[in-house]
């Protein structure tokens, strides 16, 4: 870092582990020297440009979400952070009561007020805002399949009504033509919405360059809301307003890391379906029974007579996954919150028995709130990002507690997102160790050519 850079330039806050992993790694892929913790005991080293505070606050209580968010963000403001940035799902998942609102609004008071922008897309996958409706590739987000998603069903595609529902301010939208016509016209908006009293802006965005417009706008203001995507062209406006140097940027490293491999998956969405389905035609796969666990089934048993079986041997994967019917029946059953808190509780259990027991150093977690909780049953309170390398693909090394000299290979992957083979794909990639040189000038970043480095995990 130079003399004149910030100690900390930049402190986000995400509401769920893979996408909070997705933004460090992000930065990181640029060059921005990241680092991210877990909940809110974990201090925040120094030496670093920015910082990730992950937290596990999308679908609890709106009141207790907007006391972590804000004691985050004041832990990020202590640490100097200049911008605070509030990380939230491409879809914008949420409850009817939050928390994307009550958090935003929250922090925004806490900051001093004016006008927060809220920018979801992710447009490398598809996922657009136009006049305000998300979009999916070309499905309406209503009609695509997160209506069915087991914790937050979103069925209105109104991103505007959505937001306006679970907020006090008012919701106003700049929209595409505004955003098309670049950082100025997205500046002169922002001026007029809050003249008019509207204080929380969605932003239309269909192209990769206009996130990086709307970064560009933004990138000053004292909060930003939005997907991953939006603050990974913040590091450009950085370089460009003198913010940081190219000195001040970085090569990613990850290790090599060998030992026993392992999926843990508790997303049901039809992508990591997909990704079971096409690992287990070569390993094995366990899927839990649900409705036996409800019954008294001891399946955290039956999954480690399955581990033992297989490992060190073969890399397996254990899901409490399940089709929409069945997921739909549990619930009615036991409520949504038991179910989730069921299969949660399931596969946080397996992981201290595979890390800690069978010794699993290599360890994938798909879904966002199953990996909430699987770290944190891990122990795990600091996480350290290799660079992003494509849609759910953010790989990580975690230290387990005391036992600094064996690390953990960890991707924590978005439940919708990443190709048909990430599972097997990802496993074999973190028993080499990689360097990937800064993608200031071109995003999102080509496949880093992997430069295999020598030795092993330090
Ligand atoms: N068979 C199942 N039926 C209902 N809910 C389930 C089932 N298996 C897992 N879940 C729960 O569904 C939720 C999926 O959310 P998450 O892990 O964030 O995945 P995603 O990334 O797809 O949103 C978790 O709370 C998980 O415990
Ligand atoms: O937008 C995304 O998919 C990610 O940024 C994200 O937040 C992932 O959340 P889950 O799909 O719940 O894992």
């Amino acid at each position: 870092m130079t003399a004149s850079t910030p100690s900390l330039l930049f402190g986000a806050i995400a509401d769920d582990l893979t996408g909070g992993t997705e933004l460090a790694s992000m930065l990181v892929a640029r060059g921005i020297p990241t680092r991210c913790t877990v909940g809110l005991d974990a201090p925040i080293p120094s030496g670093n440009l920015a910082h990730v505070i992950l937290l596990k606050t999308r679908v609890i209580a709106a009141s207790d979400a907007v006391r972590q968010v804000l004691e985050a963000a004041d832990r990020l403001i202590e640490a100097g952070a200049r911008q605070i940035f509030f990380k939230y799902c491409a879809t914008f998942d949420s409850t009817p009561a939050g928390n994307i609102g009550p958090c935003a609004e929250a922090l925004l008071k806490r900051l001093g007020g004016g006008v927060a922008l809220f920018t979801p897309a992710l447009c490398e996958t598809g996922r657009t805002v136009y006049q305000g409706h998300m979009f999916g590739g070309v499905q309406l987000l209503g009609e695509s399949p997160k209506r069915f998603d087991p914790l937050t069903p979103m069925t209105d595609s109104n991103l505007v009504r959505v937001l306006q529902a679970q907020s006090k301010g008012k919701v106003g939208l700049v929209p595409y033509l505004v955003v098309d016509a670049g950082a100025v016209a997205i500046r002169n908006a922002i001026g007029e919405h809050s003249a008019r009293g509207e204080t929380l802006l969605v932003t239309d965005t269909i192209r990769e360059r206009d996130l990086a417009a709307i970064a560009e706008a933004a990138f000053d203001l004292p909060l930003m809301t939005g997907n991953s995507s939006v603050a990974a062209h913040l590091p450009p406006a950085w370089l460009a307003h003198g913010l940081v140097n190219s000195g001040d940027l970085a090569a990613a490293s990850l290790p090599a890391i060998e030992g026993p491999a392992a999926v843990l998956a508790g997303s049901v969405a039809d992508r990591t379906i997909e990704q079971l389905d096409r690992f287990a035609q070569k390993n094995p796969l366990l899927t839990i029974d649900l409705a036996s666990a409800f019954a008294g089934a001891d399946v955290v048993a039956q999954a480690r007579a399955f581990a033992e079986l297989h490992l060190p041997g073969a890399m397996i994967a254990i899901a409490t996954t399940a089709p929409q019917a069945t997921v739909e029946a549990l619930q009615q059953a036991h409520g949504r919150d038991a179910v989730a808190a069921k299969a949660e509780e399931i596969l946080a259990g397996i992981a201290q028995i595979l890390v800690r027991d069978l010794g699993v150093r290599r360890l994938v977690v798909a879904g966002g709130e199953t990996a909430g909780s699987v770290v944190k049953a891990l122990g795990i309170d600091r996480i350290a990002m290799g660079a992003y390398e494509g849609p759910g693909l953010s790989r990580a090394v975690a230290h387990l507690p005391g036992q600094p000299s064996d690390p953990l290979a960890l991707m924590l992957k978005s439940g919708k997102l990443g190709g048909p083979d990430i599972f097997a794909d990802v496993l074999q990639d973190m028993t080499r160790a990689t360097t990937v040189a800064p993608a200031i000038d071109t995003w999102p970043p080509a496949k880093p050519a992997i430069r295999p480095t020598t030795g092993k995990a330090s």
